[in-house]
């Protein structure tokens, strides 16, 4: 592959199909094997296990995993313990080294990474390929800050002649690492990455759709060097996980990517059953708004608005759910997203000119099916889309028709909450400060787009608007696909816990905490 594909990108010379087609074929001669956790270094097959089908096609069973319970979660976090002295010990350039190696076997592995990707999450091939390069981004961008801040030692003024005073950054202990199931692979390695750099030893838990993503990255971590113990994997449920963690004396932090529901649930049992503050970072959803005002390039806010209110489904974090239109030209504006929403052609991902694949499960297309109905009883108009699409194979997964609805009050149910299914919200506006105040409206706070050629409106947004990740006039995605290193990705208010983001310059501060050093 000659270009590097990213989320805004998302094209590639031909030679990306021809390698992922045949990777998809190897993978799907090896469907339906069990796989154990890890813990230590060793497998285990210590419980009942669990059958994982894919979205794309539920009688695909793409293997066994794991159910496991406190039990295990307890011995994960003990053997993490015991790693945690060689490790935090070891040379921050031996740590760099071992993940930059990890990186780049993750890299190697590029389309069969993205062909697992496709199967367990239900990903397009671009969408699947974007992220396994996210993911090692990810990493070596954590690796490049690291280095070249000189792990974050600086010198300080010494207390008298001939002493010395250092602010030192020193890693916390066991960090738990929950992911979520949409980005199976970059979240998981962006904040196992980050706590492992650091010195901090690790026991992930990936979703439970997911599993198998999650098993990928752990090997490449071992393989990359990081020992045995110093990274471990559970896989199973999240409430049994879920209490072990937040009650075990010996868990340091908690890295937690997914809901607002379950983030806040894990940060409150956290202080509730630990004997002292520690350190919880939660990524959790959002209602992203993207604004057009009437001095916008309706193209750009055309194509930008419809890869993130229906890329992935509308299954990510970023996603566009409002969109906050001029009233003069609300009318152009509707008319040309209709027409590019029924451009997209929904089916099976593996399909190479598949723009939109299955949501993750039967969950999500009831909820889609009860936002829609929910829309028309309360008077909105459902301007395109509405359905399941139920014809020949996609009867087997769980596809759903790309959906705008109209006319809904600002205070309305489906303006307000996280779907995480592909419907979009349409209203129109008067003037900026009443979209900015519109879009503003919310409990989230993690992106937000504008569409507008006029410099001052563009400042004005800037300026005004109340979320962590905010892109004007962004053609790729409105709202979606940020990038390690281009865009630091972190939520405000009920979008995210630390104001750092993932992948900028600050987010390593997150796993670490400062020890002051005075010699004399
Ligand atoms: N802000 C971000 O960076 C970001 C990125 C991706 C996804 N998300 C959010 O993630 C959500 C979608 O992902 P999801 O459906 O996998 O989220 P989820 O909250 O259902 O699950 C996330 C993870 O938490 C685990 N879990 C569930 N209950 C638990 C418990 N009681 N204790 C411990 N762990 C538990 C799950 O097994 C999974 O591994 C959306 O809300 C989305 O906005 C946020
Ligand atoms: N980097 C991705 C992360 C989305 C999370 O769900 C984006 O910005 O769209």
């Amino acid at each position: 592959m000659k270009q590097k594909i990213t989320y805004v990108s998302l094209e590639s010379d031909a030679s990306m199909h021809v390698s992922y087609e045949a990777a998809l074929s190897g993978f799907e001669r090896n469907f339906g094997h069990r796989y154990p956790l890890y813990i230590g270094g060793k497998g285990f097959e210590p419980a009942g296990d669990f059958a994982v089908r894919s979205p794309v096609d539920r009688d695909i069973i793409i293997g066994y995993f794991q159910e496991a319970g406190e039990n295990e979660a307890h011995a994960a976090i003990r053997v993490a313990k015991e790693a945690f002295p060689a490790w935090s010990g070891t040379d921050p350039a031996e740590r760099i080294g071992a993940l930059r190696k990890a990186a780049d076997l993750l890299e190697r592995q590029v389309f069969d990474l993205a062909a697992l990707i496709t199967i367990e999450a239900g990903k397009t091939r671009s969408e699947a390929v974007a992220e396994v390069g996210e993911a090692v981004e990810m990493i070596r961008y954590y690796a490049a800050v690291y280095e070249k801040s000189d792990h974050f030692t600086v010198r300080m003024q010494p207390e008298a002649p001939g002493g010395v005073s250092l602010s030192t950054m020193r890693p916390h202990g066991v960090w738990v690492v929950i992911s979520p199931f949409n980005f199976p692979l970059a979240l998981a390695a962006g904040m196992a990455s980050a706590a492992l750099l650091t010195g901090n030893t690790v026991v992930m838990k990936p979703a439970s759709a997911t599993p198998l993503t999650g098993i990928r990255l752990y090997e490449a971590f071992i393989q990359g060097g990081v020992p045995a113990g110093a990274v471990n994997l559970i896989t199973g449920p999240g409430a049994p996980f879920g209490e072990a963690v937040t009650s075990s004396p010996d868990v340091d932090g908690i890295a937690f990517t997914g809901s607002r529901e379950v983030g806040m649930w894990l940060q409150r049992a956290f202080v509730v059953k630990q004997p002292y503050p520690k350190p919880f970072i939660a990524e959790m959803g959002s209602k992203n708004p993207c604004i057009v005002t009437d001095k916008a390039d309706l193209d750009k806010a055309v194509e930008g608005v419809v890869r993130s209110a229906f890329g992935y489904g509308g299954q990510k974090c970023s996603a566009t759910s409002r969109v906050y239109v001029h009233r003069d030209v609300a009318e152009a504006y509707a008319r040309a997203l209709i027409a590019r929403t029924e451009e997209l052609k929904v089916g099976d991902p593996r399909e190479r000119d598949v723009s939109l694949g299955p949501l993750i499960s039967e969950a999500a297309q009831k909820t889609y099916e009860a936002a829609v109905a929910l829309a028309l009883k309360d008077g909105g108009r459902v301007i395109t889309g509405g359905g399941v699409c139920s014809e020949g194979s996609r009867a087997r997964g769980y596809y759903v028709r790309p959906t705008i609805v109209a006319g809904l009050a600002q205070d309305h149910p489906l303006m307000r909450d996280e779907l995480f299914v592909p419907l979009l919200c349409l209203r129109t506006f008067a003037s900026l400060p009443e979209a900015v105040g519109l879009a503003n409206e919310t409990e989230f706070g993690l992106t937000a787009g504008i569409f507008s050629e006029d410099e001052g409106e563009v400042d004005y947004f800037f300026d005004h608007i109340r979320f962590g990740v905010c892109y004007a006039n962004r053609q790729g995605g409105a709202t979606t696909g940020a990038w390690p290193g281009r865009q630091s990705f972190g939520g405000w208010k009920a979008s995210g816990s630390t104001g750092r983001g993932a992948g900028g310059p600050y987010y390593l501060f997150s796993y670490l905490r400062e020890q002051a050093q005075t010699r004399l």
